[in-house]
C-alpha cells in the first residue's frame, strides 16, 4: 500500500517528522525482527498496513493529553499513536523483555519525549487515571475493561482495535460506538459517546 497516500486521502492531520519517524522505525524493527521474534509483520506492505491501522482513528479521536496502550507488542497501536500525537503522553505497557527494550530503543533513538515505556504486565502498575486507553490484539472487550479498571474515570475514554467478533462483544456494553474501515472495528468506549 502506499501509506502516504492513504493517510493524504483520509485527510489525517500528522506532524511533519511522522513519516521520517516511520522510516527510521521501520527499518529498526526489520533489523531486530530477524534476531527476536517482535511482530508477525514481516514485510514492507504489511507493516504498512498495521501502521496505518494504527493511525487512522487520529481522524476521529478527540484531543486528548495522556493516553496508555495495553500489551504494545513492537509498537501497535500505542508508538505510532505517539509519532502522531506529539503533544499526547503515550505510556506503552509490555512486559516481554524483546518487546519492551525494543520499545525503549525506539524512543531513545528517535528522541521521543513523548514516550514512557512501562516493562510490566498492566495489572502490576500502580493506578493512575490516563484520558485515553487503546489496545490491540491483546484480549477481549470483558477483559479489556477489567484490566483497565484502575486506569480509567468517567471522563476517559477507551479505544480497541476489533475484528467482527466486536459486535459479539459488545451487546451488554451501554456507551458505545464502532466505526469500521476495510479490514478494521475500532470500538471506542466513554460515558459520553
Ligand atoms: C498478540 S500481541 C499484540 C501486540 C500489539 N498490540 C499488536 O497489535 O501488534 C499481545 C501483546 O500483549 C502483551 N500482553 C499480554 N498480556 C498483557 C498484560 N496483562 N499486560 C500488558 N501486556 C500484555 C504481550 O506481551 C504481547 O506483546
Amino acid at each position: 500500500m502506499d501509506l502516504k497516500a492513504a493517510l493524504a486521502s483520509d485527510n489525517i492531520e500528522l506532524p511533519e517528522n511522522f513519516f521520517f519517524n516511520i522510516q527510521k522505525y521501520k527499518e529498526h524493527l526489520f533489523k531486530w525482527n530477524k534476531i527476536h521474534n517482535l511482530t508477525g509483520a514481516k514485510d514492507v506492505n504489511t507493516v504498512d498496513e498495521f501502521i496505518y491501522d494504527a493511525v487512522f482513528p487520529v481522524s476521529f479521536l478527540p484531543k486528548v493529553n495522556s493516553l496508555m496502550d495495553i500489551g504494545t507488542g513492537a509498537g501497535f497501536p500505542g508508538m505510532i499513536l505517539a509519532f502522531a500525537l506529539p503533544d499526547t503522553h503515550v505510556t506503552l505497557v509490555e512486559p516481554l523483555t524483546k518487546r519492551a527494550s525494543f520499545l525503549q530503543f525506539i524512543k531513545a533513538d528517535l528522541g521521543l519525549s513523548n514516550v514512557t515505556v512501562v516493562k510490566k504486565r498492566v495489572e502490576q502498575m500502580e493506578p493512575k487515571i490516563f484520558d485515553l486507553v487503546t489496545s490491540r490484539a491483546v484480549t477481549d472487550t470483558k477483559m479489556l475493561l477489567k484490566l483497565s479498571e484502575n486506569f480509567r474515570d468517567k471522563h476517559s475514554k477507551l479505544l480497541f482495535y476489533k475484528g467482527e467478533k466486536v459486535f459479539d462483544e459488545v451487546q451488554e456494553i451501554q456507551n458505545h460506538k464502532i466505526i469500521e474501515t476495510k479490514n478494521r472495528h475500532y470500538l471506542l468506549l466513554g460515558e459520553d459517546i
